[in-house]
C-alpha cells in the first residue's frame, strides 16, 4: 500500500527582501524548527483557502494574493508531505505568532542561518535564486 501523503499549505510572506518565519513547538512533528507558516488542506478546501485560514490562524494576515514557488514531496520517515508553497507578498495586517510561537522577520540571505525541516533547503534554494 502506497503511503498516504499530507498536503500542506505554506506561505512564504515576503515583504521586500525580508521573509516571516516563525518557530514549531517542540511539541509538533520537526518540533523546534524554524518554518514558514501554513498548516494541512482539509478536506473540501482548496489550496488557497487553506493558506488563507492558516495564515489568518497563526500569523494573524489576511492573505489578498499569492503566487505558486514549487511543491515538495517529502518522506520523513514518519510522515510523507506534499508541502504546495506559494509566495505571499500581499497581504493585510501585521504579522505576529498567535499561537505563542516565536516569530521573526529575516533577510532571505540570511535564511541558511536557521535550522528549518529537511523539505525546506529546496524553498530556501530556490528563493536565492529567484534573487539572483
Ligand atoms: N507549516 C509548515 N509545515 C512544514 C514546513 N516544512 C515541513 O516539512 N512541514 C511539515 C511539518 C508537518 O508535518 C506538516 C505541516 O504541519 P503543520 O503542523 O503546520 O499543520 P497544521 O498547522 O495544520 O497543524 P496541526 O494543527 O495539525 O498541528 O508539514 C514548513 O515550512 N511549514
Ligand atoms: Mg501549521
Amino acid at each position: 500500500m502506497s503511503k498516504k501523503v499530507i498536503e500542506v499549505a505554506v506561505g512564504v510572506i515576503k515583504t521586500g527582501s525580508k521573509i516571516f518565519i516563525s518557530k514549531r513547538h517542540e511539541s509538533q512533528h520537526q518540533g523546534g524548527l524554524w518554518e514558514f507558516p501554513g498548516g494541512k488542506v482539509e478536506v473540501g478546501e482548496t489550496v488557497f483557502t487553506a493558506l488563507k485560514r492558516e495564515l489568518k490562524e497563526e500569523v494573524n494576515i489576511d492573505v489578498l494574493g499569492s503566487r505558486e514557488l514549487q511543491i515538495i514531496e517529502h518522506d520523513y520517515g514518519d510522515k510523507c508531505v506534499r508541502l504546495i508553497v506559494h509566495i505571499v507578498d500581499k497581504f493585510a495586517g501585521e504579522a505576529k505568532g498567535l499561537e505563542a510561537q516565536l516569530c521573526q522577520w529575516v533577510e532571505i540571505t540570511s535564511l541558511n542561518n536557521y535550522a528549518f525541516p529537511a523539505a525546506n533547503q529546496a524553498i530556501i534554494d530556490k528563493l536565492h535564486t529567484e534573487m539572483s
